[in-house]
């Protein structure tokens, strides 16, 4: 079965979320300290780029059976304190679509943002087809002016068979051979994969695709590593001893957001180790498009203890452990490291 239409569709409603995303990142680092610390502008957007991925899929694929499962509801935005929210977020929503010449006929209403935002409470699950979206994932970082993404994933009878991710600030070039600070490199990244077809990329502003594949290094000692920015959001130091274990030399490569998987598919790095601190749940929408990006690129993305991850089971990914990800060829000592690396964790507690 061919998604292609759908691939086209989610690619456009990808790349206008981030459009909306970017104008709103700029004016918050023009912004001045105290305005710095509001954090409304991150809601904004996050809120806008919903609406938006929600408008074009409909206006492209038809509204009838269309089915979301996304990070974002309308809650606080339908009760007083929200409204002079929502009408930053409707007009935003206006100038973003009216931009693209093709989706911006009729202004939206606030009632239409706040359906459009509400089109994503899907429960998603094994039968059926339902788009999955982070409208902004890495939220942190697109605060702080660093990596963020808008991902954006199909599921089709509870498995993935569409993957895009819009990395507005990751460059074009690899990030192992330059460094993050340097201005002169062009970014915004469109990373795409559609299942049996291999992962794509292509500037965010649209040049011609190329093929990427993960790295082919067997060799640990050549490898480096992602792993979150936010020491909240992975065990930094579980990280290190599996890196150490698994003989790894480079220290770790600390991004945001799903932006790691992109570079991952890439073979910026070879190793993406992500463990939550205890109790907390994985949600299907910070890793569905990821996945699929590294799965096409050759790559091989499992829980701790090597099992695939079960994206038809709802809004919640059942894991064990965390999340590892690298090529064929480093996968079984990797998972060796990671089970020798949790024993010993367990058994100094
Ligand atoms: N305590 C926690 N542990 C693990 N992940 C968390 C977390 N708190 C938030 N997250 C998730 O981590 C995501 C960001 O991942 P990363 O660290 O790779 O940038 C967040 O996505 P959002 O920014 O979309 O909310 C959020 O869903
Ligand atoms: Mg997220
Ligand atoms: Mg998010
Ligand atoms: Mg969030």
């Amino acid at each position: 079965m061919s998604y292609d239409k759908e691939l086209d569709a989610a690619k456009n409603a990808a790349s206008l979320a981030a459009r909306l995303c970017q104008k709103v990142q700029k004016a918050l680092l023009q912004a001045d300290v105290q305005s710095k610390s509001d954090k409304s502008p991150v809601t904004v957007a996050d809120y806008g780029s919903q609406a938006v991925v929600s408008v074009v899929l409909q206006k492209e694929l038809g509204s009838a059976s269309f089915s979301l499962v996304a990070e974002e509801d309308s809650g606080d935005l339908r009760n007083e304190e929200g409204k002079a929210t929502l009408q930053r977020i409707m007009k935003l929503v206006n100038e973003t679509l009216a931009s693209d010449g093709t989706y911006g006929t009729a202004p939206l209403s606030e009632e239409d943002v706040l359906a459009a935002i509400d089109s994503g409470r899907s429960e998603g699950g094994p039968s059926g087809q339902h788009w999955v979206l982070d409208p902004i994932d890495g939220t942190k970082g697109f605060l702080r002016g660093d990596q963020y993404a808008i991902a954006l994933g199909l599921l089709d009878e509870g498995k993935v068979v569409l993957g895009v991710l819009a990395c507005p600030n990751l460059p074009l070039s690899s990030l192992a051979s330059h460094n993050l600070q340097d201005d002169q490199d062009k970014v915004g990244c469109l990373f795409y994969a559609q299942v049996g077809s291999g992962t794509y990329m292509q500037s965010l502003d649209g040049s011609t695709p190329i093929k990427v594949h993960v790295t082919d290094l067997d060799n640990p000692e050549e490898a480096s590593f992602f792993e979150s920015f936010e020491a909240a959001h992975s065990l930094h130091d579980l990280s290190s001893l599996i890196a150490k274990k698994l003989g790894v030399k480079a220290p770790p490569v600390r991004i945001d957001s799903q932006a790691k998987y992109g570079a991952l598919s890439r073979g910026d790095g070879a190793i993406y180790l992500r463990f939550p601190h205890k109790g907390y749940r994985e949600k299907i929408w910070d890793h569905a498009a990821g996945y699929l990006v590294v799965a096409e690129a050759g790559g091989v993305v499992s829980d701790a203890a090597g099992n695939p991850l079960d994206f038809s089971k709802g809004r919640y990914l059942d894991l064990h452990e965390g999340i590892i990800v690298t090529n064929q060829k480093l996968m079984p000592a990797l998972l060796k490291a990671v089970k020798e690396s949790l024993n010993e964790k367990a058994s100094s507690l």
